[in-house]
C-alpha cells in the first residue's frame, strides 16, 4: 500500500506503508541513528515527532524487548529509505511491521531520506503527515494543525512510584524519563522514587532526598514554568542534576536565555568537547531547543561541554551551588557510552556535598 508523507511547504514524498495504516501528523526530525531503533522509537524526547531515519538500511535482526525505553510510544510515525523484507512482514512477531502495527504507529519505507533529510537542513524543521493521499487538503490540514503544548503533562508519570536500592535517594523528576535513566541511577545503587513533573518544591523536600535530577523530555521548557519555580526553590539546597529537557529547565530557572535551533540535533554520533579535559565524546542527542551564548555571562554558571559542530552548549555547571547538567543524553541508549562517566560525576557530586555539610 502507498503511502505519502506531506511537508506543511507542500513537498510530497512517496513510499510504502509499514505499520498501522493510519494516518498522522508531527514535527519532523532527522536522526543519524543507524542501530537502536527500539530506543530512538520508543525515547518520550521525540513525542509528537515523526521520525526520519537517515540511515540506507535499518533494522536488520527484529525489535529486541530489552531496548525499550518507555512503556507507551508517543512519537508520531517513522520513514525508512529502506528496511529488510523479512521486517515488513507483521504476521512475524519480532518484525519492525509487528511492533508498530501492535503500537498504532504508522511508518513509510522506500523513501528518499537523502532528499528529506537536505530538504530539512535548508528548510529547517517543519510538520509533516502521514497520508493516504497527495491531495491539496491534506496540506491545508497540516498548516492548519498546531503541535500541542502540554507535552511534558502527557509524557510524566502520573503518580509517584519508586525504583528501590540501598544508596543515595534520587527524586527524579519525570519530564518524559528514558528507562536508562533509572537503569543507570540503578547501577550506582540510588534509592530513586519518580515524581510528576509539577510536584512542589515542598512535597519534594518532604522526601528528604540527596539530590533531585530533572529528566529528559518532549517540547519546549518554557511550557512547564512549574518546574522552573521547583528548580529555582531548591536551587543551592540540594544537589541537582538537569539532563536533556532537565538542563533547559535548570538554565531557565537561572535566568539563561533559551533559543529554538534550525534543525537541532537528532542522533547517537553527535561529537561534544568537554571543556576542561579537553576530550572529545560522541554522544546521544535529541534536541531542537538549546541555551543561548548570549546572556550567559550575566548567570551563575560555566559552560561544561559544547558541540564541536556547531558550538551549541551541550552542559553547564553552577559555580558555587551543587548543580550540573547536559543538554546531550549520557545514559546513551543508542551508544555510544563515551558520557556514562556523568553519572559517577553526579554521585561524586552528591558525596561531596554531604562532606561539606558535615564539616
Ligand atoms: N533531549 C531532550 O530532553 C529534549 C529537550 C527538548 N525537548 C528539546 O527539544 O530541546
Amino acid at each position: 500500500m502507498k503511502k505519502y508523507l506531506i511537508l506543511e511547504d507542500g513537498t510530497v514524498f512517496r513510499g510504502d506503508s509499514v505499520g498501522a495504516t493510519s494516518i498522522s501528523t508531527g514535527e519532523l526530525v532527522v536522526t543519524n541513528n543507524i542501530g537502536g531503533l527500539e530506543q530512538t522509537i520508543t525515547d518520550q524526547t521525540y513525542n509528537d515527532q515523526i521520525i526520519v531515519f537517515i540511515a540506507p538500511l535499518i533494522n536488520t535482526i527484529g525489535m529486541n524487548r530489552d531496548d525499550y525505553e518507555s512503556i507507551a510510544l508517543s512519537c508520531k510515525g517513522v520513514i525508512f529509505n529502506s528496511i529488510p523484507v523479512n521486517q515488513m512482514n507483521a504476521s512475524n512477531p519480532s518484525s519492525l511491521a509487528h511492533f508498530l502495527e501492535k503500537r498504532h504507529l504508522p511508518g513509510i519505507t522506500n523513501i528518499n531520506v537523502q532528499r528529506l533529510a537536505a530538504h530539512i537542513k535548508k528548510h529547517g524543521s517543519m510538520k509533516a503527515s502521514i497520508m493516504d493521499t497527495d491531495d491539496e487538503h491534506a496540506i491545508d490540514q497540516i498548516r492548519a494543525l498546531v503541535i500541542p503544548r502540554d507535552r511534558v503533562k502527557t509524557v510524566s508519570t502520573k503518580q509517584p512510584y519508586p525504583n528501590p536500592n540501598v544508596g543515595f535517594k534520587i527524586a527524579v523528576i519525570d519530564l518524559g524519563l528514558k528507562f536508562s535513566i533509572l537503569r543507570q541511577l540503578s547501577i550506582r545503587k540510588c534509592d530513586s522514587v519518580i515524581l510528576p513533573y509539577n510536584t512542589s518544591a515542598e512535597d519534594i523536600m518532604e522526601l528528604d532526598p540527596d539530590a533531585v535530577l530533572f529528566t529528559s523530555g518532549p517540547g519546549d521548557p518554557h511550557e512547564i514554568p512549574e518546574t522552573i519555580t521547583t528548580c529555582q526553590q531548591l536551587e543551592g539546597k540540594i544537589p541537582i542534576m538537569g539532563i536533556g529537557l532537565g538542563h533547559l529547565v535548570v538554565a531557565l530557572a537561572n535566568g539563561a536565555e533559551i533559543e529554538r535551533m534550525r534543525y537541532g540535533h537528532h542522533g547517537s554520533n553527535v561529537p561534544t568537547l568537554e571543556i576542561a579535559t579537553e576530550n572529545i565524546e560522541f554522544s546521544n542527542h535529541n534536541h531542537n531547543y538549546a541555551v543561548a551564548h548570549s546572556n550567559m555571562a550575566r548567570t551563575n554558571f560555566f559552560i561544561t561541554y559544547r558541540c564541536v559542530n556547531d558550538n551549541v552548549i551541550e552542559g553547564l555547571r553552577h559555580r558555587s551551588d551543587p548543580t550540573m547538567t547536559v543538554q546531550f543524553q549520557p545514559e546513551a541508549a543508542p551508544g555510544t557510552h563515551d558520557a556514562l562517566y556523568v553519572f559517577d560525576e553526579f554521585i561524586e557530586m552528591i558525596n561531596s556535598f554531604k562532606q561539606g555539610k558535615q564539616l
